[in-house]
This record gives structure tokens, sequence and C-alpha cells, in this order.
């Protein structure tokens, strides 16, 4: 019979009005069970109008209307322990299918008026200039100037109710507008702080579409093979994730921002999110997209799902991925994870997710455009580490952590690991600021600990010994008050980058084990 042209089945339009967060899972369902090419604009539409009726037009009203969960929360509080946000309870808005078919109809009436593809040639690829005219469409179509990094800006209902988006969403912006054109060689590919595309046969190309950060030029059009060879973080070493249609609806659903106000999240919009990202795990979407994992992670840590694994299951699967998927490129499966377990106070498994963060640094050259990573980890050796310090500060039972070898060759690690980004990069890392936590964390630790601090060294030249300088010689760590049998940890110092590169084998055991 006729193809049904239109985005929606007979029985999907029949789910409108949307009222309630089951009927938005049925037609995510039903459009992901039907289609291997889910219609980027439409799906964003409609989250974007639900998230943003919900969080934008608010006011904190008192009385029957809307409960408001209150948690007090100092300021202490408020930045280390689980503070869940204050959660509004409010009806779901109607949302009806003729106000969304208008803002569909509207985006691919913008992007089919404004390229005229046999400018192109027609290609069954897609190609650069047709790749930069797609951007450059919703770049010119973006207000004058705005608050970028203002919340609610990431979907296409932002972008075609009040031309405006963030980098994320002009990226996704450009992969949908290209959809509509019927170029489906064009992904989405994302690091952990940026967005671009790839697309042509095989997927062989890449080319920045938006923008990245305050005060940098766009480079908007280029391939992005500059950013990877300079090793900077913010190209993942070339391992970012290469979206596919599905992990692409991922990306638009792990966007979803429940927050009304920076203590207030909409309970509805976060409930969306979480039930829409276990239905894109149940379909096996999220297994290679660890941010999304980590996210889905967060809301089952505030909101557990009856029958559900633990959250914490999930922010271990977000680190194997990277690990297996990713050549261990990322740094936010350890970050998400370290966050739990500081969050939950268990601060010797922290330490650790923190230790193989600055692992996953290492072998990076930090860059001007690296900023949010180097956020991270001055939060965490600045500030959370330092709580932790505080908070274990008594010390006095024999099972603190600053009685605890390993913690401390977690921390030794941490710093490493942030000695060795710094060595190599144009950009300094550490500075003055750092100094005084470093000092003040690494003095806490018991004297006893410390006193058997034993680094075994790689065989390296002198030139090559690590930034940070520490004994000479060798030595094992102690574990205290350990059996008889006590094995020994003996940690092999890293390599440096001139030695990873010439892939030295160097003897690594823990405990005796070779
Ligand atoms: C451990 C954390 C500080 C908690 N939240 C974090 N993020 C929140 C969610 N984030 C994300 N979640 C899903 N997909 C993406 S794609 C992308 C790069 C810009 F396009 C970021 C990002 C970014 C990282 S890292």
């Amino acid at each position: 019979g006729k193809r049904n042209m239109d985005a929606l089945s007979e029985e999907e339009k029949k789910l409108f009005p949307l009222k309630t967060v089951k009927s938005v899972i049925s037609l995510f369902e039903s459009i992901l069970k039907r289609t291997a090419e889910p219609d980027l604009a439409l799906l964003s539409i409609i989250v974007g109008c639900i998230e943003n009726t919900l969080t934008c037009n608010q006011q904190i009203v008192s009385g029957a209307k809307s409960t408001v969960l209150t948690a007090t929360a100092d300021e202490t509080s408020e930045k280390h322990f689980a503070v869940p946000p204050v959660r509004k309870e409010d009806d779901f808005p109607e949302i009806e299918w003729p106000i969304v078919e208008a803002l569909y109809i509207k985006f691919r009436a913008i992007i089919k008026s404004s390229v005229d593809l046999t400018q192109y040639g027609c290609p069954e690829f897609a190609t650069r200039e047709l790749v930069k005219k797609v951007s450059d469409v919703i770049w010119n179509t973006l207000t004058r100037s705005y608050y970028k990094d203002r919340a609610h800006l990431q979907s296409l209902y932002s972008y075609l109710t009040g031309n405006k988006l963030d980098c994320f969403g002009v990226a996704l912006a450009v992969v949908a507008g290209c959809q509509v054109l019927g170029f489906d060689d064009v992904h989405l590919a994302l690091s952990e702080d940026h967005a671009w595309v790839i697309f042509g046969l095989n997927g062989k190309e890449t080319a920045e579409v938006t923008w990245h950060g305050k005060g940098n030029e766009d480079k908007r059009g280029q391939p992005v093979d500059a950013g990877i060879q300079a090793r900077s973080w913010l190209y993942v070493s070339g391992n970012p994730v290469v979206c596919s249609r599905f992990t692409e609806v991922a990306s638009l659903v792990s966007s979803i921002n429940p927050s009304i106000t920076a203590t207030t999240d909409s309970l509805e919009v976060a409930s969306l999110q979480q039930s829409l990202l276990w239905v894109l795990y149940d379909t096996s979407h999220l297994t290679r997209y660890p941010m999304a994992l980590g996210n889905l992670a967060d809301l089952e840590e505030l909101s557990p799902s009856p029958g559900r694994c633990h959250c914490g299951q999930l922010f271990s699967q977000a680190i194997e991925v990277a690990r297996r998927c990713y050549n261990n490129s990322h740094v936010y499966p350890y970050t998400y994870q370290g966050g739990y377990f500081y969050r939950n106070r268990m601060y010797k498994e922290a330490l650790e997710s923190w230790a193989n963060a600055a692992d996953a640094i290492r072998s990076y050259n930090y860059s001007r455009e690296d900023e949010e990573i180097y956020k991270e980890f001055l939060e965490i050796a600045n500030e959370l580490i330092p709580f932790v310090m505080k908070v274990e500060g008594s010390g006095h039972s024999a099972r603190s952590i600053l009685k605890d070898s390993e913690c401390f060759a977690h921390l030794l690690r941490f710093y490493d690991g942030i000695c060795q980004w710094e060595e190599g990069s144009c950009t300094p890392v550490l500075h003055i600021g750092w100094a005084k936590p470093l000092v003040n964390t690494i003095s806490k630790f018991d004297s006893q600990v410390r006193r058997h601090v034993v680094i075994s060294c790689s065989e390296m030249a002198e030139e090559d010994t690590p930034a940070m300088k520490l004994p000479e010689g060798k030595a094992e760590f102690h574990r205290e008050n350990l059996d008889a049998n006590a094995n020994q940890v003996v940690l092999p110092w890293p390599l440096t980058k001139e030695q990873e590169k010439e892939e030295r084998l160097v003897d690594c055991y823990v405990g005796g084990k070779t």
C-alpha cells in the first residue's frame, strides 16, 4: 500500500495528547521497534517540548497543586553528601500532536528550503561542503547573542521556538538536518566534552559542526585530526562514541535536563529520562555509551527502579565499556563512579576511582580547550580529597584510611597521573594552589604508612624520573597490621610518554604475583 510518509503511524498518533511518562515510553518503544531510522527531529521536539514545559514556565507554588520535597542543604552537606535535589511533583503537560507536527514540518521546511541538493551534485554520501552548509543553516538561524551555557537549550524544540541551541544541540541539529536531506551516513561523534560528525564512505570523514567552550574560534567544516594529533583530552585520542541513529536517540535522551533551578528538579522529567534510558538500555543502545550509563546510574542512585540492577553495577559497566571499546581514553566513567563512592562515604573506593581517572588522563597533553577535565581534577584534589582527609582526620581507628597503604598508593597514583598529564604539555597544569592541599593531604597519612612508602620505578634513565620526586631506590608498601604472610603492594611506576612509545616491558606485580 501507500508508504506511510507521516513521521508517526496511526496507532502512535493515538497516544496523543501525551499526558503521562508511560505514553511517551510507549511512543518511543513503538518507534524504536518499527524503524532503523528513528526520526531525530521528531523525537528531539517531543522530549524538548515536555522538558521545557515542565521546567521553564515554573512558579514554585506552595499548596495542593505542587508538593515540593524539601531537602535542607547547608553549603558543606550540599557539596559533600548525596543531598537529593528538591523535586516538584506536578502534572504532566498535555502534548498535542498538532503542535509537535507543526514544529516538525517547520524544521523540515527550514532545511529543505535552505539546501539546494542539485548544487552538491545529489551525491550518494554527504560531502564536507554539504555538511558545512547544513551547519551554516543552523548557525545563521540562531539568536545573535544569548547565554550559551543556559539549561534547556539542547533540543530542536528550543531551536524552533526560541532559535537557541547549546553546542551539543547544534551538533544534534546538524545530524537531524542531514537526516531530513536523506544522508544516513552523517552521524554524531561524541567525546566527553565536544561533539562533531562523521560522514562519507565507511564514515571515514570527520567535520566540526559546532563551537566549543568560550573564546575559542569555531573550526566548523574542518576535520578533527589536529585535535587528535595534539593528544588533547577533548578529542579522546580519536576514541569518540561514534553514534548510530539509535545512539543518537540515546544522546538526545541523555541530554534531557530535569533541573528547574540549581536545587530543584522536575520529578516528571527525571522519571521520563530514567524510563527512556532503560528502554534504550534494554534495546542495547547504551552498550557502547559510557556517559549515558553513568547518567542512568546517577538517576538510579537518586531513585532506584524496582527489579533493576544496583546503580553501582552501571558505573562499573561504563568503566568496562570504556576500557574494552575506547582504549581506556575516557575519564568520566571513573569520576562518575568516584562521585558515587564519595557521596556514599566509601572513601577508599573513591580514591581508587580517582586514581584510575588519573591513569586515564596521564597519556594526554593538556591543551587550552581541556578546561572541563582540568576543573574536574582540581575539584577532586582541592575539595573532595581534603574533605575526606578532614572526616577521616581522627584516624585513631586502626581501620582509618590514613593507616591504609593501599589508599596512600591510590593517592600517589592520582597525583602522578596529573603530573604525567602535565609532562610534555604546552600548558601547565599544577600551580601553587594545588601544592598546599597536596602537602596537607600527604602529611595526613600516618607516618608508619609513609615511612614504608616504596615505589618500584621501572628501569629508566635518570632524566625520565617522574615529575614528582620520591625517596630514591626500591621499597615496597607495607600494609599495616596485616597477617603474617602479608603480601606487599609494589606498584610499578608508570612509564613516561617516551617509554610508552618504546613500549618497554616493565615487570609489574602486585602482592608477589607476576
Ligand atoms: C562525572 C560527571 C562530572 C557527571 N556528569 C557528567 N557528564 C554529564 C553528561 N555528559 C554527557 N552525557 C551524555 N552524552 C554526552 S556527549 C557530551 C559531549 C558534548 F556533546 C557530553 C555528554 C557529560 C558528562 S561527567
